[in-house]
């Protein structure tokens, strides 16, 4: 499966743990170059020694001396530095590996939950997150199987990744719930966003397979932090949530925004804010717009 390109967003997961100077080495220069740096530095360190040994011992300048220490250079050091060198990038490899697979969605290819996690908590400025719940999910398993709602969880992770990824972190929460972490955004853009991606899922149907067009509606929640109202992302991401509920309740196929600063977007009247502009309940299901 095709991985989304995270890369443009502002926010991004990081690439990878943090490495010591022989990793930074054998990342730059190669095993090879790494071996060679090893012999160079070998064979000056074990000249400096023996010279200095010989000095010690009252010995006269003996070649032999040198000698030993260029075949002891030459011979023992590639031998240890290449294995430690292979060894180091094979554990390279693995770790980076591990860290990127710990951190991204298997089905969908997106960042995962551990990563939003770490992304936010790198962030301390005005942001908001947006929780994105597909509606009736479980009528597209329950009526096409859970291969086909594997493949209606890819598509709508397509669709939201060409909404979000230039704007913000976009990540799989977990079933059918999708996160957007948005760094520098007030609630009248977040809101904007959310509801231009709310707009975009319930007027364009998905194609899935053969199967005919599937007509698939999102219920968003957001909370939003300013700079004078700080939270945590993991309290956004609780107060995003249970405003997808308030979402679901609505009708769904909406969005609503928390109460966590001041004026909701284009409004006077006091938080927290239900942009309705999604169908009634019997004409949002998922499954029942097909074509
Ligand atoms: N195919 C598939 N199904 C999943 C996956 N993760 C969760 N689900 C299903 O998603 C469904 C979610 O169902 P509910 O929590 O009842 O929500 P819903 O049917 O979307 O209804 P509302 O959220 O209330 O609109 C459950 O049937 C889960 O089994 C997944 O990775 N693949």
């Amino acid at each position: 499966m095709q991985e989304f390109d995270t890369r443009t967003a502002p926010l991004t997961i990081k690439s990878g743990p943090e490495v010591g100077w022989l990793r930074r080495l054998v990342r730059r220069a190669g095993v090879w170059w790494g071996t060679l740096l090893f012999v160079a530095v070998g064979i000056v360190t074990s000249f400096a020694i023996t010279g200095t040994a010989m000095a010690v011992a009252g010995l006269p300048d003996m070649m032999i001396g040198y000698v030993c220490a260029l075949i002891c250079s030459v011979t023992l050091v590639p031998l240890m530095a290449g294995s430690l060198l292979s060894l180091i990038r094979r554990l390279d490899e693995a770790e980076s590996q591990l860290y990127h697979l710990a951190r991204t969605d298997e089905l969908t290819g997106l960042p995962n939950r551990r990563a939003l996690i770490e992304a936010g908590l790198r962030c301390s400025g005005p942001r908001a997150v947006l929780m994105i719940d597909v509606d009736y999910f479980k009528r597209i398993n329950d009526t096409y199987g859970h291969q086909i709602g594997d493949l209606v969880l890819y598509e709508v992770a397509g669709r939201l990744a060409s909404q979000f990824a230039r704007a913000g972190l976009l990540c799989r929460f977990g079933g059918e719930e999708f996160t957007v972490l948005l760094n520098d955004t007030d609630r009248q853009s977040a809101h904007d966003l959310a509801e231009r991606a709310r707009r975009n899922m319930a007027e364009t149907p998905l194609q899935v397979a053969d199967l005919p067009a599937l007509h698939v509606t999102v219920s968003i929640g957001i909370a939003v932090t300013s700079v004078d109202h700080s939270l945590a992302t993991d309290k956004l991401i609780d107060a995003a949530d249970r405003e997808v509920y308030r979402a679901k309740h609505k009708g769904r196929n909406c969005v609503c925004l928390a109460d966590t600063t001041a004026d909701p977007p284009g409004s006077d009247e006091s938080p927290p804010y239900c942009s309705e502009d999604g169908a009634s309940e019997g004409q949002n299901t998922a499954v029942s717009g097909a074509a």
